[in-house]
């Protein structure tokens, strides 16, 4: 499983944000994504999920050509994304949260990936009757990540997921991190410096004003 992206063009109404963007993620390679804020971080990562139209470019993954698939496909594809804001229900439980994507996207192997996510976020499951509302922002981040990793079985994408995590959580938080890389999937990881990226990533882009260069 890769990711390939060539040539990629973005604009949002009528105004270019990405300009020729290539990258690549080889298979179960972790990569990080530097640029400051405002530099298309997130612009490209929603053109990687289907949620922005293209321009002109290409994007495959696992040899299928993503610019032609629509934004629900990607849950059946294994791929998905931790976005830069949490987005948790605050009403519903930890688990329910976590189970949404399955719930939404009709998803297989439903119990066998929540034990996996409980295995690799144990303390996720201590609190899984909880209210989402009732947690920290860091640990509300770790619902997400547990979330987004019940589809994101083949490609993870995670937006800034260190910004505004507290010290101790944001070691934790890498721990778990390293652990999906040792776990086969594609993982590319954004943020605005490489403060916690750079002992994590086997590759780095850095993208800046919607121009993307290798190392
Ligand atoms: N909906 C929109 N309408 C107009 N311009 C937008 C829109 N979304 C993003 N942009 C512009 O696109 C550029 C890239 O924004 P993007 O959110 O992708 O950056 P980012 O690197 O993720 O930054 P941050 O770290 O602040 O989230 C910015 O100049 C921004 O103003």
């Amino acid at each position: 499983m890769s990711l390939e992206i060539r040539n990629l063009n973005v604009s949002i109404e009528g105004i270019p944000i990405l300009n020729d963007v290539s990258l690549y993620v080889g298979p179960g390679q972790m990569v990080g994504l530097i640029g400051h804020n405002g530099a298309g971080k997130t612009t490209l990562i929603r053109a990687i999920m289907g949620l922005l139209p293209t321009d002109t470019g290409e994007m495959f993954f696992d040899g299928q050509d993503l610019c032609a698939q629509p934004a629900f496909t990607r849950a059946a594809t294994g791929i998905s994304y931790l976005p830069e804001d949490r987005r948790l229900i605050p009403a519903l439980t930890v688990e329910e949260n976590i189970m949404l994507p399955v719930w939404a996207n009709k998803l297989a192997d439903s119990k066998q990936r929540l034990e996996w996510v409980y295995g690799l976020i144990p303390e996720i499951a201590q609190f899984r009757d909880r209210k989402a509302m009732q947690l920290s922002g860091g640990q509300q981040k770790l619902v997400a990540l547990a979330r987004a990793l019940m589809p994101g079985n083949q490609l993870l994408i995670l937006d800034e997921p260190f910004e505004g995590v507290a010290p101790v959580l944001s070691r934790r938080l890498s721990e778990v991190i390293a652990k999906l890389g040792q776990e086969g999937l594609c993982v590319l990881i954004s943020e605005s410096d490489d403060t916690h990226s750079a002992d994590l990533v086997d590759a780095l882009f850095r993208i800046e004003r919607g121009s993307v260069t290798a190392g």
